[in-house]
């Protein structure tokens, strides 16, 4: 390991800075920080869970953690005398002149209808994402139009699932009930952040969330999903907005947003092999597995939600290849505790006319239950939290027909939720990301180019786009396309 140079220093209980890394990995830095600034002592180990986080340039001083300093840093000046450290991110000089961090911390979901009004324009909202109806570029006039014919013909089944649930989602409720369990487990690690909840197609929109975080003066920030694994659909969507929001390029009012500008940001893209992950996983399947009254014959089946099979054929989505990875993780930690069960994944929740990822959760369970499988235990592997796709269409939808296809004894692992261990491996992967943060208006990263908004051309765009919508719409090729959203 090439560890060129490292440099500790301290300021009452701030201090910053090391140089660790060599040219293809990254080591995270397990610290112990006394509260006096007396010495700083850092363990490394060879982490993979670095690769999964946006790691850029950066420099900064950070309150009671260790930094990591690169050295390709090509705008990380850390500029430091008598204990007092400047840098060129954002953080706040306070009366005594010791730099402050404001840490802050931002999940990332997809939101849900709080009520059923709110499913037709949830829905709107969704489809109007073209990292979920992804048109050909000579189309994207389309998207708009489209999603309000989808949204309007999808509500009323949509509603119906939303009803059975109890109208609407859950999903704000859990998802604030994480953002205050993991501020508690930062808290606990002696890491003050504000955690805040940016949803991507409900309300509290991501874009609220960035302004409160604008309001409080947050001067580093963690992104975190909540999807363990990485899809273009999902985490790449909600980043897709994020940079959107940051990159002085793409809006004016944010250009001359220094703040938001020079925020150092990292953000955890995936996280499905973290240890904390894993077992905390396998300690829910096992304890489900305790109220079969034949355990060792159970099936688990593991069922996540899928996506359009282009996505990752075509446009490299690496959702596939990570929820496989994800569930041979789960079952190596099964079996170092003698779970030796049979197992499967299949993909739920499939709309809209093209191929999804194979196998087909329908299908899979009748199979299943025609070979004679009697016990199943069903894994939602996608998300962790219950939403529609668990409570309605795997406890419902699926139950049903498992057992019309003559699976005798059905179980459903829950949702991890607030589940500590797992609150405690994400707060623990927040502290790991801390000091790989960077302006996001630097970063490399940004695979998607937003043109220009040139307000007359949007104008005919609109006209245009609104008579060749209602035409190409009407057409019987768009007209089955539209109905496979139904
Ligand atoms: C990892 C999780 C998810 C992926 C991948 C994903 C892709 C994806 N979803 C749709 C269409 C719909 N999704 C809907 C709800 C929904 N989707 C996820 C998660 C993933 N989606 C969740 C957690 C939820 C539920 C939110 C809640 O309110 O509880 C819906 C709305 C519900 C319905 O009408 O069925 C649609 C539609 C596509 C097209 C897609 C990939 C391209
Ligand atoms: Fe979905």
């Amino acid at each position: 390991m090439d560890v060129k140079s490292s440099s500790a220093l301290l300021s009452n209980t701030n201090f910053s800075g090391f140089t660790l890394r060599n040219s293809d990995h990254a080591f995270s830095t397990s610290c112990s920080y006394p509260r006096s600034p007396m010495a700083v002592s850092c363990q490394l180990s060879k982490n993979s869970h670095h690769e999964n986080v946006t790691s850029l340039p950066l420099s900064n001083t950070l309150t009671n953690h260790c930094l990591t300093f690169d050295k390709r840093n090509p705008l990380g000046k850390t500029f430091c005398s008598a204990g007092v450290c400047t840098y060129d991110g954002v953080a706040v000089e306070s009366h005594s002149g010791i730099v402050e961090e404001k840490v802050g911390v931002l999940l990332l979901n997809l939101g849900g209808p709080d009520k059923l009004d709110d499913v037709q324009p949830f829905l709107y909202n969704l489809f109007a994402d073209p990292d979920i109806i992804r048109l050909p570029r000579l189309f994207r006039f389309l998207q708009r139009p489209l999603a309000q014919l989808i949204s309007v013909l999808r509500a009323p089944k949509s509603k119906e699932g939303y009803a059975a649930i109890g109208g609407g989602s859950p999903l704000r409720k859990i998802t604030d009930e994480q953002a205050n369990a993991l501020k508690m487990a930062l808290e606990a690690m002696k890491v003050s952040a504000n955690v805040y909840v940016g949803m991507r197609y409900w309300y509290p929109f991501t874009e609220e969330a960035i302004q409160q975080i604008k309001r409080d003066r947050i001067t580093r920030l963690v992104v975190l999903p909540l999807y363990p694994q990485y899809s273009i659909s999902t985490t790449g969507s909600s980043i897709r907005v994020l940079q959107s929001l940051f990159s002085s390029k793409l809006d004016l009012t944010v250009r001359k947003d220094a703040h938001l500008s020079k925020l150092p940001v990292a953000v955890i893209k995936s996280w499905y092999q973290r240890e904390g992950y894993v077992k905390s996983m396998a300690d829910l399947i096992a304890k489900e597995l305790e109220t079969f009254s034949e355990p060792s014959e159970v099936m688990i089946f593991f069922s996540a939600h899928g996506v359009p099979v282009s996505y990752v054929e075509n446009s490299g989505d690496p959702y596939k290849d990570q929820m496989e990875e994800c569930i041979f993780l789960i079952m190596q930690e099964l079996k170092a505790r003698g779970i030796e069960n049979k197992h499967t994944l299949a993909y739920q929740s499939r709309v809209g006319p093209v191929q999804w990822l194979k196998p087909y959760t329908d299908e899979v369970l009748v199979e299943l239950g025609q070979s004679g499988v009697k016990s199943l235990l069903a894994v939602p592997v996608s998300f962790v939290s219950e939403h529609i796709e668990t409570l309605e269409e795997i406890d419902m939808e699926y139950k049903e027909l498992a057992l019309e296809s003559g699976i005798k004894n059905w179980g459903r692992v829950p949702a991890l939720g607030c589940t500590s261990s797992f609150i405690t491996d994400l707060a623990e992967a927040v502290v790991e990301a801390l000091p790989s943060a960077t302006a996001m208006s630097a970063s490399s990263d940004t695979s998607i180019v937003e043109e220009d908004h040139d307000p007359i051309r949007d104008v005919v765009k609109l006209l245009f786009g609104s008579v060749l919508a209602f035409l190409l719409l009407l057409s019987p090729k768009m007209i089955s396309a539209v109905k496979n959203y139904l």
